[in-house]
């Protein structure tokens, strides 16, 4: 299955093939890595991309251009893409290769597609030190260290995922990047390997499969905190420490002391239980497999916040104002016109509340619609701060000509016709008043394939909805009935029972303001034929095969969605939000 590649230009000749080459880079007196040419296999045969998907075995000795892996005794796999070297991987980690693999193959896809343009792929510089690995295992900061810690599904089901990741924060500990997904076997196995000897190992693996895990990269701030094993920190004032009181005797007394590990921290908050923690991780792969885009979004802090155009304004000049919102690079999240009662627009206008004009402006407020938006951006908070200017307009005209609140002053009012949420506490507590979540029952049907399930879930998480929880399961007729009672009793039901009965479906709630029509717009028309006419972009569109395998089902109304919450998840209490 894999070609053999023993001399510099059968090595060039390989740079050639089509699309995506793995190369298992050997030793001559080792061989090739033998554990992984099962998955080389297996992916092979389901990927079924023989056009573009091509395994290789490198020889680094009589390879001129492999002689930096020469007497290397840990296995080395390259990724080939036409004709570049865009990645690697040491060592027979399994998951991580068939991570880059599959993901590789898409782009290919894509790109052959005309979906995607192809990337500017950086190509590897092989180097000839084992410094290398020290640069690539620190994301560019040598100093950083990692843990990963994961929120096991027991702990999503009850709800404690808040609760846990303000405990960590509490203490200091920074959340670098977080997901939410659903475990595959192969994740478990990898990060759990050290007790996969265990007895009940598999019923653990299972568990941890069965429904939505959080994934959370976090580290502690280093040049805040003295060092883990226990010598001084090169920092001398820090402002708030979550350690023991003990603890901060030692340390205003000068004498040495050590910061509680992550993992103890988690033991003393009693949380440990529900999250297991990798502690310190100091190269990337255990991040790579949970988290591939880690470096991206590492250091971007996308804030959300809440803005809001004031009667007068939204009346006159919505479009203007909207379209600067999005040249400054906010995606508006949630939109909706609401006319404010006197009490909403006097505790949205409590700092004028002193002003002689105060009067005014309340009524002004509650004269027609407002248009409430959730915008958000990289540094949310502070450009739309500055985007909008300060609240007087005779201040904004003197000092800050190009704001919004001068550009868009009107003769009504001496303020600002924007708001926006002055901190983030502020804009979260806003936008939990405006858009109250609410949480809808949606199903994948068995027929969608592992991909296309993937593909959906990326389509719900950018439309915006939190999918709160998720379980895999075969619908039985018992199980199917919790879902779809409302249909019980028509001809076509037994049709819908038996699509349902060809393989597990994945099951999820899924939370947003206004969650229930949105992720029926989401889906499309029932028919896909339909949806392919009517809504393209939907997931029935494209995801459909026939009226009864159209891809995804969700509640038609609220009390349908709260009857199949929480018939389906027991322990989840759905409490839709009034309609406001
Ligand atoms: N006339 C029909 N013939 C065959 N199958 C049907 C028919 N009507 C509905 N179905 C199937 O039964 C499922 C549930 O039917 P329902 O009437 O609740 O449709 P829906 O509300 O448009 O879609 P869903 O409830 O799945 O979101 C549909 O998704 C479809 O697969």
């Amino acid at each position: 299955m894999q070609e053999t590649i023993n001399n510099q230009s059968l090595w060039e000749e390989m740079l050639q093939n089509k699309g995506l080459t793995v190369i298992d880079v050997y030793q001559a007196w080792c061989g090739p890595c033998k554990a992984m040419q099962t998955l080389f296999r297996k992916l092979k045969n389901e990927l079924n991309e023989d056009e573009i998907l091509h395994f290789a075995v490198a020889e680094a000795d009589s390879i001129v251009t492999l002689q930096p892996f020469r007497d290397k005794c840990e296995p080395v796999f390259l990724f080939s893409v036409n004709g570049k070297i865009v990645a690697k991987i040491k060592g027979a980690n399994a998951p991580l290769v068939s991570q880059k693999i599959i993901t590789l193959i898409n782009e290919e896809k894509k790109i052959a597609a005309g979906e995607m343009v192809r990337p500017q792929y950086h190509e590897i510089v092989f180097v000839d030190s084992d410094s290398e690995d020290a640069g690539e295992a620190s994301y560019g900061n040598v100093e950083q260290l990692y843990s990963i810690a994961i929120i096991k599904p027991n702990a999503v089901t009850a709800r404690k995922v808040k609760e846990i990741k303000e405990k960590i924060i509490d203490a200091e500990f920074v959340i670098e990047a977080e997901d939410k997904k659903m475990l595959t076997e192969e994740q478990v196995r990898y990060f759990y390997s050290r007790i996969a000897d265990q007895p009940d190992f598999e019923d653990f693996v299972s568990f941890m499969t069965s429904g939505l895990s959080y994934i959370l990269v976090v580290s502690q701030a280093k040049e805040k905190w003295p060092s883990w094993d226990g010598s001084e920190s090169n920092s001398e004032t820090e402002s708030k420490e979550p350690w023991d009181d003990h603890e901060k005797t030692a340390k205003s007394s000068g004498m040495k002391q050590k910061r509680e590990s992550f993992q103890e921290y988690l033991e003393r908050q009693q949380i440990s239980q529900f999250c297991d923690v990798e502690e310190n991780i100091s190269n990337t792969k255990f991040i790579d497999v949970f988290i591939p885009d880690f470096k991206k979004i590492k250091g971007i802090k996308l804030e959300k916040i809440l803005a809001l155009l004031r009667p007068a304004l939204f009346n006159k000049r919505k479009e203007d104002v909207l379209n600067i919102i999005q040249d400054e690079g906010f995606k508006i999240l949630m939109q909706r016109q609401i006319v404010l009662s006197e009490k909403e627009a006097k505790t949205l206008c409590m700092e004028h509340e002193n002003k002689d004009y105060f009067g005014n402006l309340i009524e002004n407020m509650t004269s027609g619609p407002s248009l409430v938006l959730v915008l958000v951006r990289e540094n949310g908070l502070g450009h739309w701060k500055q985007l909008i200017g300060p609240s007087s307009v005779e201040e904004a005209k003197e000092y800050l000509p190009d704001s919004l609140c001068a550009q868009f002053a009107m003769e009504s009012l001496p303020i600002n016709q924007l708001y926006g949420s002055d901190s983030l506490e502020a804009a979260e507590r806003d936008i939990q008043y405006f858009f109250p979540p609410e949480h809808t029952a949606a199903l994948i049907k068995p027929h969608v394939t592992q991909e296309q399930r993937e593909d959906i879930l990326t389509l719900i998480k950018e439309a915006g909805f939190d999918i709160t929880q998720m379980k895999e399961t075969l619908l039985t007729e018992e199980e199917a009935d919790k879902i779809y009672f409302k249909i019980k009793g028509k001809a076509f039901y037994k049709d819908v029972l038996e699509v349902l009965s060809e393989g597990p479906s994945l099951v999820m709630i899924l939370t947003k303001w206004n969650a229930i029509s949105d992720w029926r717009r989401l889906m499309g028309p029932t028919d896909p034929e339909e949806a392919r006419f009517l809504s393209p972009d939907s997931i029935r569109a494209q995801f459909g095969r026939s009226m009864l395998k159209n891809a995804v089902h969700g509640a038609s109304d609220m009390q349908e969605a709260v009857e199949a919450i929480n018939r389906v998840f027991e322990d989840f209490v759905a409490e839709n939000p009034e309609k406001n």
